[in-house]
């Protein structure tokens, strides 16, 4: 972590929310949409009728109605406004489309959006710079980058706001994002490190686990068997990790007795240069989101 960065609860408790509207609710702003329901925060507007959603499809839409009644779940396939219409009168606008969509449904929503209105984009590699400037001047901007785990209330979220963005402004859009996990706020520069860290860390670990199943079939389990005993090991073992207040080196040593299986099975894994490879992976997902900011200027 570097000066500019803090991981803390906002330090302003907030009794509600805001109208909110989820702009394009695939697997991100869906979790964040599923994490903040759950929370039970009392959104304006009734518990969940100040919520909007929108997609392009009905089908999607309706799947949102399903899980959630009280939302108000707009479908651009049978109405061409959704957006214009999930938006007014919304304290927050999440902006959950992808990163290339972003400009689209800004160029739509601009003129609609309340004077205070709080834009919150998820999109990586979008900078706030370039978002300021597809709205109304003075409109503030908040840079979130969360991750899926959001939607069981154990996500971890940067946040960066933009110039302008009051502390009251900021404060809301913490608690907003406290209510679905961990906040850490960053300056915007750190946000595409962070996004490689923790926005796509939960991809990593699913690979692992993967990985895992795979193997465990290789050396004679069944399917049903190795999938128990890989999903198993790291439910329980990320269960420790959050509940034992213990390190993940603590651990990892509680596991490895000296000249024992664990040991061998880790010198092997250390062959392939696991660190040196994941310092490559995260920097290949910086410079990526470097190149989509370039793209989406
Ligand atoms: N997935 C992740 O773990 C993370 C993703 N992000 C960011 O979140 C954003 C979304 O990613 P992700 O959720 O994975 O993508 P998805 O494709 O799952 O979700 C995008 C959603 O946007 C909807 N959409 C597209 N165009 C429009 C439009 N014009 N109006 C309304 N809705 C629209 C799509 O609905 P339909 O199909 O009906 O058009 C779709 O459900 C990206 O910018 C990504 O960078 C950030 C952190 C983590
Ligand atoms: O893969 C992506 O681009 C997004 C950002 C972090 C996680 N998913």
């Amino acid at each position: 972590m570097t000066d500019a960065t803090t991981a803390s609860a906002s330090t302003t408790p907030i009794t509600g929310l805001p109208a909110l509207a989820f702009l394009g609710v695939g697997s991100m702003n869906g979790a964040i949409l599923d994490g903040v329901i759950a929370s039970g925060l009392p959104v304006a507007d009734g518990a969940e009728g100040g919520i909007r959603t929108t997609n392009r499809s009905a089908a999607r839409a309706d799947a949102i109605a399903a899980r959630h009644p009280g939302v108000r779940a707009l479908a651009g396939e049978r109405d061409p406004e959704a957006n214009r219409h999930a938006v007014a009168g919304a304290g927050i606008v999440l902006l959950g489309v992808k990163p290339y969509q972003v400009a689209d449904v800004l160029a739509q929503v601009r003129d609609v959006l309340a004077p205070g209105t709080i834009v919150v984009s998820i999109a990586s590699g979008v900078t706030i710079a370039s978002i300021a400037a597809a709205l109304p001047e003075g409109t503030a901007v908040l840079r979130v980058m969360p991750n899926t785990p959001a939607s069981v209330g154990a996500g971890v979220t940067g946040l960066a706001a933009g110039p302008g963005v009051t502390g009251a402004q900021r404060a809301l859009v913490h608690a907003l994002f406290d209510t679905v996990g961990v906040v850490v706020e960053l300056d915007e520069a750190r946000i595409d490190e962070l996004s490689a860290v923790s926005g796509s860390g939960p991809a990593y670990l699913f690979a692992f686990v993967e990985e895992l199943e795979q193997a465990a079939q290789r050396i004679g389990f069944s399917a049903e068997d190795a999938r128990v005993l890989a999903d198993q090991t790291v439910i329980g073992a990320a269960r420790l990790l959050a509940e034992s207040g213990r390190t993940a080196e603590e651990l990892r040593t509680a596991v490895t007795s000296p000249g024992g299986t664990t040991q061998e099975a880790l010198a092997v894994l250390a062959r392939g240069g696991r660190v040196e490879n994941m310092t490559e992976a995260l920097q290949a997902a910086v410079d990526r989101a470097h190149e989509m900011a370039r793209e989406n200027a």
